[in-house]
This record gives structure tokens, C-alpha cells and sequence, in this order.
């Protein structure tokens, strides 16, 4: 049965993946006193001594570090200073810092992207640092890449005498309840449900998907991905340390196959009840040819997706409708 006592921070609580890991812990009996949230307003986590005073004063058992600056291909291509800046000083900031204040139990997100653009398909967590990233989200990985380092180096110098445990999961491309239905922002999923929707309400007769549509993504529900969180969290330390090593350490988190870009636009314009024409604009990139993940090292701990593809979109879609 799982411990209910440990004092926890989920880092990034208002956003899509941290809201989905504070719904289930508390659904686990977790007290909402023992879970610690602070909003970015209230701690922003590029602020080194805000953040070592943070966890001076709250000293948490656990962190699940899922603040970032996120985005879509477009906001990654546009915005790189920022996704490298914050990212490596949001990372930096609250591993360390847990560190300085005794946490014992850290999980780091990090993203499929750390991958290289040309990695073997499916992408094995063996597949880091073998080759060159996809140019339109580089900096962002290059950031993921220095927060699975950071867990491991910190493991490496302190675990044994300071009983530390950091841990890292690289999710594939996420969608559902909180996403960001930002119209070039947001990801892929978020960008077609808004624009198909807006396509049926406006009786527009065609919608225009970025790239050529050819692209693979595999995608998962946010929930899938919560609870993959928490089940790594909570594994054994034998037994997480059986499954990986001490400089590869992080573990994929995916859905387990993929489609194509317009198979995705074909499937979204189903759930939404668009009836018109799509059409591709080839002068936008598309990203990563392919990044389907190899998760059998997840499967062999024991946890598995559960949510398909289409059911989660239906689930998105209303989600998207309550709060538009
Ligand atoms: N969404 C996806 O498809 C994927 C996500 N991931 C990873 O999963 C994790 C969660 O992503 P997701 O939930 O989608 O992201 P969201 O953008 O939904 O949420 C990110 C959260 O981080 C907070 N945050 C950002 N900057 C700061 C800051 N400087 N100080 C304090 N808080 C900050 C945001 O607060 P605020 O909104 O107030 O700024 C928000 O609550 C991230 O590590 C991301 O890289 C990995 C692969 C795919
Ligand atoms: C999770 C992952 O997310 C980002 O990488 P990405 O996989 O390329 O993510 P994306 O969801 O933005 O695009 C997926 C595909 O879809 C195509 N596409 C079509 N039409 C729209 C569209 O309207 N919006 C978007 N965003 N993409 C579109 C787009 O051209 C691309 O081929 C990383 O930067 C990084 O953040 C990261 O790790």
C-alpha cells in the first residue's frame, strides 16, 4: 500500500501534467495538507535564493519537478533563448535546492526530444547522446538533457552517503485535460482541436495543418502520465536500480505506437464533427521525422497505457469546450 505521510511539492501544479499528478495523489488517499504547490506568481523557480528559501521552509519528502517552459514547434523554433534559459535554470534551481534541504525522492520530466532526429525507431533510453538533435527544439533538449545529467551526477556524487534517489522520465508528446489551446504556441493536439473547431463553427470549408503531414507522433493521455509518474516514483529502489544504471538512469514514457500527422488531422476532424476539406502548408516545418518510444523498460516495471487515442481526444475535445 502506498505511503500517505510523505510531504510532497509537484512543481508546475497549474499546468497540464502537474495538475494530473496533484488529482492523483489526492485520489490516493494522499492529504491535500501534505502536498505542497506554489504557483509561478507565488515562487518563480529561475529565482535561485527564492527557491533555496522555498525549500528551507517547507523541507518536502518529495518533489515531482514538473514546471517548464513548454511549447509546441513553433514556440520551441521561435523562442529558444527561452527554453534554454529557463529550463536549465528552473532545473538547476530546484535540484539542488531539494538537494541542500534533505529531499530524498526527486522525479525530473524531461522529453522525448533528447533523443537525436535520426535515433533507430523505436527509441531505446540507450539512443542518448548518439547523434545530433532536430534543429527546431534543440535548446529545449539540450536543457532535458542537462536535467536527467543533473539527477544522475547528483545520485552519482551524493546517493550513498546522503540516501538520495533522483529519478527522470521522458514522456512522449502529451495531450488532454489543461492543455494549451494557444493557436501557435500550443502542440499539435491543442492547435487541431481549436482550429477544426473553430473550421465547424465558422463553416469553413477547408483547415490548413502545418508541415506535410508525413511526420510520425506518438501521443498519451495526461493521466497515463501521471500515473506513470507516480508509479516510478514510488518503485523500489532495487528495483528501479535493477532496470537502469547509474549513467542512464531516465526511463520513456509512451503510448506504445504512433501515426501520422495527417492521420492525427483526419482523426481530430472526426471527434470535433468537421466535414470540410484539409489541406498541408509545406512551408512549415515538421519537426522530427519520427519519435516513437521504446517504453518496454517502463512495461517491465510494470505499468502500461491505458487510454487509447481516440477515446482521449473525445475526452480533450470536452475539455477544450468547457473552458473556451
Ligand atoms: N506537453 C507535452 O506534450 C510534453 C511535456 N513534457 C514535459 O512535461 C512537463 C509538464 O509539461 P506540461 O504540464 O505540458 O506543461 P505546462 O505548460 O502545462 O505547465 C508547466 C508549468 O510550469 C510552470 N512554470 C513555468 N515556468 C515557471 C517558472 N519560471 N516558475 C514557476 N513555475 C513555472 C507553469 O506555470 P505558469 O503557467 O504559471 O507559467 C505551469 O504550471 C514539463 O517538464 C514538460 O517539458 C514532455 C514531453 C511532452
Ligand atoms: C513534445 C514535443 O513538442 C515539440 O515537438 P513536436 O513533436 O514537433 O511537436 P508539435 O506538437 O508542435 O508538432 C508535431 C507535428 O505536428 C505538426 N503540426 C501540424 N499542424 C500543427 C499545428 O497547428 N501546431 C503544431 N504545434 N504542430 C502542428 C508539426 O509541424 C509537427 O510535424 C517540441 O518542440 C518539444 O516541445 C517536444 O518535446
Amino acid at each position: 500500500m502506498t505511503n500517505i505521510s510523505p510531504k510532497i511539492y509537484v512543481a508546475g501544479h497549474r499546468g497540464m501534467v502537474g495538475s494530473a499528478i496533484v488529482r492523483q495523489l489526492l485520489a490516493a488517499g494522499h492529504a491535500p495538507e501534505n502536498i505542497i504547490t506554489r504557483t509561478h506568481a507565488e515562487l518563480s523557480l529561475t529565482e535561485q535564493s527564492a527557491v533555496r528559501d522555498f525549500f528551507q521552509a517547507e523541507k518536502p519528502d518529495q518533489v515531482y519537478l514538473a514546471a517548464a517552459k513548454v511549447g509546441g514547434i513553433h514556440a520551441n523554433n521561435t523562442y529558444p533563448a527561452e527554453f534554454i534559459y529557463q529550463n536549465l535554470m528552473m532545473q538547476a534551481n530546484v535540484i539542488d535546492a531539494a538537494f541542500q534541504s534533505g529531499v530524498k525522492k526527486l522525479l525530473f520530466l524531461g522529453s522525448s526530444c533528447i533523443y537525436p532526429r535520426q535515433a533507430p525507431q523505436p527509441m531505446a533510453e540507450n539512443a542518448l547522446l548518439t547523434g545530433p538533435l532536430e534543429p527546431t527544439n534543440e535548446p529545449y533538449a539540450i536543457a532535458k538533457i542537462a536535467g536527467i545529467k543533473l539527477c544522475e551526477s547528483f545520485n552519482r556524487q551524493y546517493g550513498a552517503s546522503h540516501g538520495i534517489d533522483y529519478r527522470s522520465v521522458m514522456p512522449t508528446n502529451l495531450y488532454g485535460l489543461g492543455d494549451n489551446y494557444h493557436p501557435e504556441n500550443s502542440h499539435v493536439i491543442p492547435a487541431l482541436i481549436r482550429r477544426f473547431h473553430e473550421a465547424k463553427a465558422s463553416h469553413a470549408p477547408k483547415v490548413t495543418i502545418w508541415g506535410t503531414g508525413t511526420p510520425c507522433r506518438e501521443f498519451l493521455y495526461v493521466d497515463d502520465m501521471a500515473a506513470a509518474s507516480i508509479h516510478v516514483m514510488n518503485l523500489e529502489k532495487a528495483t528501479y536500480d535493477l532496470h537502469t544504471s547509474p549513467m542512464q538512469s531516465h526511463i520513456n514514457v509512451g503510448y506504445g505506437s504512433d501515426i501520422t500527422i495527417a492521420e492525427l488531422a483526419q482523426t481530430v476532424g472526426q471527434v470535433v464533427g468537421y466535414q470540410g476539406d484539409i489541406d498541408f502548408d509545406s512551408t512549415k516545418p515538421d519537426g522530427a521525422p519520427r519519435k516513437l518510444m521504446d517504453s518496454s523498460r517502463l512495461e517491465s516495471l510494470g505499468w502500461q497505457a491505458q487510454v487509447n487515442l481516440k477515446d482521449g481526444l473525445k475526452l480533450a475535445y470536452q475539455d477544450f469546450m468547457t473552458h473556451s
